[in-house]
């Protein structure tokens, strides 16, 4: 017998996936190409899947930093800010972009609702279906069967994820190069 809610999900994944566009993946592909360095960040879960983004970066031979850890030195001209955020107005991601904002860095986000306070400042907005109660404008909960950001939360790995595919090969990157970086302390 099939795992229903399992089903409802990946139904769910099938069907929104289908509403990110490819234009935005583009862009998105160019600012990252175009950066000097790339910091990532994101809360919660959307967190999560930022920063499985932010490994694959480094994967890819990027500099890559992921806000909030102690090694992450500061944003300057240049350099890429990107931020998963489903609501676009997390508190903590709103004051980063405003920051990078201020110091003539780039920003990137993965969003549902790109009117909010972050998808209005970024350079770049990949707008990914989803709802959320963080959110007024978007929290619509007819979209989707799982609780609070969840679709997002998904949809937003998984764009990342084709968004290292789509960079592969422009920096010709294969994988046993990419799993030569890999940790070797785990
Ligand atoms: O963890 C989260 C919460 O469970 C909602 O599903 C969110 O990812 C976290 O609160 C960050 O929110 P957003 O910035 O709106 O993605």
């Amino acid at each position: 017998m099939k795992a229903k809610k399992l089903q409802i999900i990946s139904e769910e994944i099938s069907k929104y996936s289908q509403y990110v566009t490819q234009e935005d993946i583009d862009r998105f592909v160019q600012a990252i190409l175009k950066a000097k360095r790339i910091f990532v960040n994101g809360a919660g879960r959307s967190g999560f899947a930022a920063r499985a983004f932010s490994n694959r970066l480094m994967h890819l031979g990027l500099t890559v930093y992921f806000v909030g850890e102690p090694t992450t030195p500061s944003i300057h001209e240049g350099d890429l800010l990107v931020i998963g955020s489903g609501s676009g107005t997390t508190a903590s991601l709103v004051s980063n972009a405003k920051k990078a904002k201020s110091t003539g860095a780039s920003i990137a986000t993965l969003t549902i609702d790109p009117k909010a306070t972050i998808g209005s400042m970024a350079d770049v907005v990949v707008v990914i279906p989803g709802a959320t109660p963080k959110n007024e404008e978007v929290n619509n909960t007819n979209l989707s069967q799982q609780p609070m950001g969840s679709l997002f939360e998904q949809l937003s790995w998984l764009t990342y994820d084709s968004v290292i595919m789509e960079l592969m090969p422009l920096l010709h990157q294969t994988e046993d190069e990419m799993f030569s970086r890999h940790a070797n302390m785990e």
